[in-house]
């Protein structure tokens, strides 16, 4: 009941991400997204909801969007990181074995712990699972721990949904059709890919995962209590608290080039600490891999397109191949 997203200029009540400033983070630019129902979920939730209700809250660039009572059931979100805990309980070998890290396979589990393939060590585990079609992937899933594909299924699905009214709501804040944004990135390929960062004994000789942008559309992050997401926000890097039921939304490349940068990706990094592993998983929303994807004409305005085309599926390889980090990939493609 009463989920639903709202609007530029309509009333907003979103959470700041930052942990390091109990003020919420007024920004000029003019992209709202955020869902949001009269039942706040936390009484965290509510108070800061309250607080934040005042101010017409925008949304901009290079920042991380948490969003709050988006309709998805906590018993979801709940068995979803727990079966998540049991998969990356399992012994690293185990899962090396049985999805080994081959990018010709759609599902692979990779792992920096028994592995010395990267020269950049990334302290991190992940899965990683495309879940469209279903019927393609779902067997190949892991079938241990036994409630996995039932729990993942059903996660993938309200991720769906959830991602369908971000990209109304994007849509809707630029002034295109609101189906814009489904159209070209949202209905098309979702991958989820749980993410395990082990303790690290040296948290500050390594990294969890390196500066970069999402390249596709647009992330939905779930993550655990633990603190480690950073977003790069006007020269430093801010940690974003996790909190109880609240997805945080990277808009991504795709997103930046479809509005010939008037939405920018938001620049991320995860950090490990020496005391506690945390989960966190992303859910990224991709075009077709033969989508062209160029700035949407209608949001040009009468300027010139800052960025050329390119097939996903090229953009994809450049963006893997260079291991770019930060905007490498996209600023690639500005046009002088
Ligand atoms: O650890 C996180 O929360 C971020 C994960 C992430 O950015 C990614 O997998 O692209
Ligand atoms: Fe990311």
């Amino acid at each position: 009941m009463g989920q639903y997203i709202m609007k530029i200029g309509e009333e907003l009540i979103t959470q700041d991400a930052h942990t390091n400033t109990s003020k919420p983070n007024l920004m000029e630019s003019s992209i709202t997204q955020v869902a949001v129902d009269e039942h706040p979920t936390t009484a965290e939730a509510e108070a800061e909801a309250e607080e934040e209700e005042k101010h017409h809250r925008c949304i901009g660039d290079e920042i991380e969007i948490p969003v709050i009572n988006h309709g998805i059931p906590t018993s979801v979100t709940q068995s979803m990181m727990q079966v998540c805990q049991e998969f990356f309980d399992i012994p690293t070998e185990e899962n090396v074995k049985q999805y080994p890290d081959d990018n010709l396979k759609p599902v692979r589990f990779g792992t920096s712990r028994t592995l010395s393939k990267d020269t950049l060590l990334e302290w991190r585990d992940y899965l990683r699972c495309p879940c469209r079609p279903l019927s393609d992937f779902i067997d190949l899933w892991p079938a241990k721990p036994s409630t996995f594909r039932e729990v993942t299924m059903e996660y993938s699905k309200e991720l769906a949904v959830l991602a369908k009214r971000l990209c109304s709501a994007i849509s809707e804040s630029l002034g295109v059709e609101s189906e814009c944004l489904h159209e070209l990135i949202g209905k098309h390929q979702q991958i989820i890919m749980p993410t395990y960062y082990p303790p690290c004994p040296n948290p500050e000789l390594t990294i969890g995962l390196c500066a970069h942008t999402d390249p596709g559309g647009i992330t939905i992050l779930l993550q655990d209590e633990v603190e480690g997401l950073e977003v790069f926000k006007k020269g430093r890097w801010i940690g974003v608290k996790p909190l109880p039921d609240v997805f945080v939304v990277n808009l991504a490349d795709q997103i930046q080039i479809l509005t010939n940068g008037r939405y920018k990706g938001a620049e991320h990094r995860a950090i490990v600490n020496a005391e506690r592993a945390r989960i966190s998983i992303p859910t990224f929303f991709h075009p077709l891999d033969d989508a062209k994807i160029a700035p949407i004409p209608e949001l040009l305005g009468g300027q010139l397109p800052m960025y050329r085309d390119s097939i996903f599926r090229d953009y994809l390889r450049e963006f893997f191949t260079n291991k770019s980090t930060g905007k490498g990939t996209v600023d690639s493609l500005k046009l002088d």
